[in-house]
């Protein structure tokens, strides 16, 4: 019997040749070197076909074209030369491809990616499916990497560097029209006429590489090593700002753009194989690779081994606010199901819908969603003074005031109208999921779900369980918060859960480290060159000073001295700054740059004279190891599950850098021992809130690693 083979060829009658592409036993199709030998099979074969008029390359995988090289395959090189020569491997195939004298179509259903795209830019055309699971983009950056097989190179020949040097630094994934928009398809088509206007194609076209065409301005720019120089410089200046040296492929991909547009196309292959062969060993790499391999494992996970979720077709919205409406936001369109919204008061109803109509028309503007399909989803958001209508509901997510007596009664409310299967998740961020229970009929429906603002954009969500919530509610509330695209860790009841525990050590320093006189810029640009998006200080004023004042006492009576806030909430309060919501706070709201500059003013309320004293690193320091040691305690009291759920909670949660892997992985990366005597040593100087975890000295005496 002979092996099933990824790449077949069928010839068929009117003398198109259709590449057929299924990676036996896969649900994806992806490229791995061991494909090498068929593929050039196939390829010989093509070469040798005389009445040959045109080739279709296709996917047999509905909703997969090819999502890119085997990352597990480019994880398991073991240095820099073995990943290199993958590059080449594909570059040579690609190329081969490009050379056949009769034009490929590439004919693109489903995620086309990386060496996917790679592989359709080889192609002389391209053509796309209307469909929402095609998406198209180089995304390698996102893997600490570079396009390796020809896609630095083969981009901006075909839309220009300007255009393409932003999609390949970001690694931004495109929808079929905005990629045909862009110039990188030639047509797009509904799926299932896919085949056949990919043959039409083939025989009407050329075996000709496209190449971008330049209005005069941009020739200048473009075709000249003087305009190439300002392209380049600019989004060299552009990536250190952003990434602040953290990232080294931003770097590289400039310099191999660069390049290939100076030395021309083979030089610029060479440069780009060389280039992905090392970044493929750097640390950075490396972590930014485990974080995909989290996130895979943790799409397949239940929450409840193998509890079976129940199906959920209606949602139950309480509270119309900023949360509520982001949760019946994510709810219809991100999920396709419908969301009632109970508030007491219409405004907050009208509030809800008018906050995912707005949202729904900036799409709409912008061409990433058609009226059609706004209108669709307005349907499914529906809202109501009173509970008619909940007797329907599958699950309810409650967002109304932190107040336990008000919880409680939507608690007691549900368990009246609903079904005895209805699920009650609370979205609290501060209230224990063991209280809101405590006088529930049905405790083992209600669970903690806990999203972060803005719901739509941050892709987290806190899933608290507490000692009674049945399996079957946990796996029901993880797969409704994957449906509303979130990544979900599951987490036991305790004061901040994981995510604000891990987080209030953290602020707690860096707001001592100003009461001792460090410059508020120079705390906040400290934590953002290493690697937070946004400072401390900074996220102080966006999440509100008066949020940060109610939440430090509870933390601390709750979890014990190290949580004890620095005394200056009471100062700040008294002189009304809440932060950005009320343009009041350590930044200063008003000018032209609102909330990029200190506001002075604040120093003087708190009676200190800002003198940089500290340097970046030691302040990165001072703050971020109390949060590392916070996480260790979290992982000892059962609060997460795992290292890796902790460091996919960090990192999705609060935007602990990812290329330092999360809290766990750094701490591996460091040495535990290394980081409980980093601990120790500030003990000394600052004090007990310093103290090792006994988790971390345990390790220490055992040799042992989080992962
Ligand atoms: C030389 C080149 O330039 C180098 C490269 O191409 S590097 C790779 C670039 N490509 C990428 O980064 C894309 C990575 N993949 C993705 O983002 C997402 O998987 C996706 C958007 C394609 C699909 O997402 P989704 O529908 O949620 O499916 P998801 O569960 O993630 O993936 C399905 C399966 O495909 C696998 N998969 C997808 N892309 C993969 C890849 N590039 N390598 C290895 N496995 C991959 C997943 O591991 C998973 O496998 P499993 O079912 O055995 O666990």
């Amino acid at each position: 019997m002979s092996e099933q083979k990824a790449f077949t060829l069928e010839l068929r009658d009117d003398h198109v040749a259709v590449i057929h592409i299924d990676v036996p036993g896969e649900s994806m199709n992806t490229l791995k070197a061991s494909f090498a030998e068929e593929v050039a099979q196939v390829l010989n074969q093509l070469e040798q076909q005389n009445d040959l008029k045109g080739v279709v390359v296709i996917s047999d995988k509905p909703g997969s074209f090819v999502a890119g090289a085997d990352i597990s395959m480019i994880d398991a090189c073991e240095n820099a030369a073995d990943t290199e020569s993958l590059a080449r491997q594909g570059q040579a195939m690609f190329d081969r491809i490009e050379a056949l004298k009769v034009p490929v179509v590439a004919a693109i259903d489903g995620a086309c990616l990386g060496g996917g795209l790679e592989l359709a830019l080889a192609c002389h055309h391209r053509i796309a499916t209307d469909s929402n699971k095609t998406i198209i983009g180089l995304p390698e950056v996102q893997l600490g990497l570079l396009p390796g097989s020809g896609g630095t190179q083969r981009l901006p020949r075909l839309i220009g560097v300007q255009k393409a040097l932003p999609l390949i630094l970001t690694g931004k994934q495109l929808r079929a029209k905005q990629a045909k928009k862009l110039g990188i398809v030639d047509d797009v088509v509904p799926a299932s006429i896919l085949l056949e206007a990919a043959i039409k194609l083939t025989l009407a076209s050329k075996a000709r590489v496209k190449k971008v065409k330049h209005s005069w301005l941009n020739k200048a720019l473009e075709g000249t090593g003087v305009g190439r120089g300002i392209i380049f410089s600019k989004a060299r200046e552009q990536a250190q700002a952003k990434a602040k040296g953290n990232y080294p492929a931003l770097d590289k991909i400039i310099d191999t753009i660069a390049y290939g547009a100076d030395k021309g196309f083979q030089a610029g292959l060479e440069f780009e194989a060389r280039a992905f062969g090392e970044l493929a060993m750097t640390p950075e790499s490396k972590q930014l690779r485990n974080i995909f391999f989290a996130t895979t494992a943790m799409k397949k996970e239940t929450g409840a081994g193998d509890t079976k979720p129940r199906k959920v077709e209606r949602v139950g919205v309480l509270g119309g606010g900023l949360m509520g409406g982001g949760i019946a936001y994510v709810t219809a369109a991100k999920a396709g199901l419908t969301a009632r919204i109970k508030d007491i008061a219409e405004t907050g109803i009208v509030h809800a819908l008018k906050y995912s109509y707005d949202l729904m028309n900036k799409k709409v503007k912008r061409k990433h969603m058609t009226r059609t399909e706004l209108e669709a989803t307005m349907l499914r958001l529906s809202g109501s003074l009173d509970y008619s209508g909940f007797d329907r509901v599958d699950v309810v997510i409650e967002a109304v005031f932190e107040d336990l007596k008000l919880k409680q009664q939507m608690v007691a409310d549900i368990e009246s109208v609903a079904s005895e299967h209805t699920i009650f998740a609370t979205n609290t961020s501060s209230l224990p999921i063991t209280k809101i229970a405590a006088t529930a009929k049905r405790p083992e429906n209600v669970i903690g779900l806990h999203y972060f603002s803005p719901v739509d954009k941050m892709p987290l969500a806190e899933i608290i369980t507490h000692k009674g919530t049945s399996g079957e509610t946990i796996a029901t509330t993880v797969a409704l918060a994957k449906k509303q695209g979130k990544t979900p860790i599951v987490v036991t009841d305790g004061a901040g859960f994981y995510v604000n525990r891990i987080l209030a050590p953290y602020m707690n320093e860096a707001a001592r480290l100003v009461l001792a006189g460090e410059p508020i810029e120079a705390v906040d640009n400290a934590l953002v060159k290493f690697g937070f998006p946004v400072g401390p200080m900074k996220l102080m004023d966006e999440v509100g000073i008066d949020v940060a004042a109610k939440v430090a006492p509870i933390m601390a009576d709750e979890l014990g001295d190290r949580f004890r806030a620095p005394d200056a909430f009471d100062k700040l309060l008294g002189d009304d700054r809440k932060g950005k919501k009320n343009k009041k706070g350590f930044y200063s709201y008003s000018g032209k740059k609102p909330g990029k500059q200190v506001d002075d003013s604040v120093y003087g309320l708190l009676g200190i004279t800002p003198a940089a004293k500290l340097g970046a690193e030691e302040i990165a320091q001072r703050a971020v190891l109390l949060m590392l040691n916070e996480a260790v305690y979290c992982l000892d009291e059962g609060i997460i599950r795992s290292p890796r759920d902790g460091d996919i909670g960090a990192i999705f949660g609060i935007g602990f850098p990812p290329f330092r892997g999360g809290p766990f992985r750094y701490m591996d990366a460091l040495g535990i021992h290394e980081v409980v005597s980093r601990l120790q040593d500030y003990q000394q100087q600052h004090g007990d809130r310093y103290t090792p975890a006994p988790l971390l000295l345990k390790m220490v005496e055992n040799n042992e690693r989080f992962y």
